[in-house]
């Protein structure tokens, strides 16, 4: 027999230091070093590489409660960020089992050199169960997850670092997962090409505008799909120069951080916005973000919703959708003013899903119907969207399921 014995203990080259002191040792992978980060755990059973690439997990830890994540290994088609080479996701991960060699024929590269390649700290080994069920309980713990080769740990300093780390109520991350603060991109509105090949951008039929607080490549995907150019903006675009660029109808994107940090300069912006007449749809950050443009309030979670099997209801149709939901804050239905009516709402916990504004083409929904991963039924939201704008044109509707 050579190696260890599978019960020989291995020597931790990895931590996760939660803030209360609580020291959980794993084995290291991806990225080597520190950072702090929330922790959170998420439930989806598929689409590890898009979770790990969804910008609005800056600042986060994603523990997988499914065990064997790694196995298809990674490519480049299935990220969700728009800056490849940039951290623009989770910033740390948590797996049960050690990472195999990956066995897809879409594989281009394994999980472990694209986690470093990415930079993101990740530890494995451990009983994700046990940590979630302590999430379920304590609620999402402020956390520093490190990796070290060698095994050579401060424990101190981490412990310290992780009770120091302020969190991230109040934190603005969208200034720095929007497409405008990256050196890859101008800082100028760009169009988004990608799926183009036979539909040119300029030859759409829509132009939809997007402010791009960390947005997800599949909602420009589905947004192409039906027929739209779009034009991404950076977070911090005046409502002025929106304007100027004559949309067909604006989109709030998803994002990470704070919606009331974020709010300081989106909610003047959105508040413009929503008193021309043109359609305006806002998804998870979006959607808080014009909760507290209309005047409500948003509210920390104790442990937010991460996962794609979350069932919705939505009261204008009286459906039921099985969604994918990435959030840690939300909107607290009791603050909605007189005007904004409750569209959806979880059927986990009765938090809000969705708000519209009376007599105004403006809507948004705190889940992602654009899954990635997760399910496709609340697709229908876009064509719901569309239909705001084809409705200004005097255009027929489209069915929306
Ligand atoms: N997916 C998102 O847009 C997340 C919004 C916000 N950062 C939250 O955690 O609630």
């Amino acid at each position: 027999m050579t190696g260890s014995a599978p019960w020989t203990p291995k020597k931790p080259t990895a931590l996760l230091v939660l803030a209360d002191g609580t020291v959980i040792e794993g084995t290291g992978i991806g990225a080597t070093g520190k950072v702090p980060a929330e922790v959170v755990f998420n439930t989806a059973l598929t689409g590890y590489e898009e979770i790990l690439t969804d910008p609005s997990y800056l600042g986060q830890i994603v523990t997988f409660t499914f065990p064997h994540i790694g196995n298809i290994g990674t490519n480049d088609q299935d990220i969700e960020d728009l800056t490849p080479a940039a951290r623009r996701g989770a910033v740390g991960t948590i797996f049960k089992a050690d990472i195999t060699d990956p066995s897809n024929y879409r594989a281009a590269k394994d999980l472990d050199g694209w986690l470093k390649s990415r930079g993101v700290i990740g530890l494995s080994g451990i009983d994700t169960r046990a940590l979630t069920a302590w999430i379920r309980e304590h609620g999402a713990p402020n956390a520093v997850i490190a990796h070290d080769p060698n095994g050579v740990f401060d424990i101190e300093a981490l412990k310290a670092e992780a009770k120091a780390w302020s969190g991230l109520e109040g934190l603005d991350l969208a200034k720095e997962a929007t497409s405008g603060q990256s050196s890859q991109w101008t800082e100028k509105p760009w169009v988004w090409n990608e799926g183009y090949s036979e539909l040119k951008a300029e030859d759409a039929k829509y132009h939809v505008v997007c402010i791009d607080y960390g947005v997800k490549r599949n909602i420009l995907r589905l947004f192409t799909g039906l027929d739209c150019k779009v034009t991404i903006v950076p977070a911090q675009t005046s409502a002025e120069d929106i304007l100027a660029l004559k949309p067909d109808g604006i989109f709030l994107s998803n994002g990470p951080g704070d919606p009331a940090a974020t709010g300081e300069y989106a909610v003047p912006v959105i508040q413009e916005i929503i008193k021309t007449d043109i359609p305006t749809f806002g998804i998870c950050l979006g959607h808080q973000m014009l909760g507290l443009a209309l005047g409500a309030k948003t509210e920390k979670m104790h442990q937010g919703h991460h996962g794609a099997n979350h069932p919705v209801k939505d009261h204008t149709t009286g459906k039921v959708e099985i969604v994918s939901m990435n959030h840690g804050f939300a909107v607290d239905s009791k603050s909605l003013p007189q005007g904004v009516e409750e569209t959806h709402i979880s059927l986990f916990d009765g938090t809000n899903c969705g708000l519209r504004l009376s007599g105004k083409p403006v809507f948004s929904v705190q889940h992602h119907p654009e899954a990635s991963p997760g399910p496709q039924d609340s697709h229908y939201l876009f064509r719901r969207f569309i239909n705001l704008v084809r409705e200004k044109k005097g255009e027929p509707a489209l069915a929306e399921r």
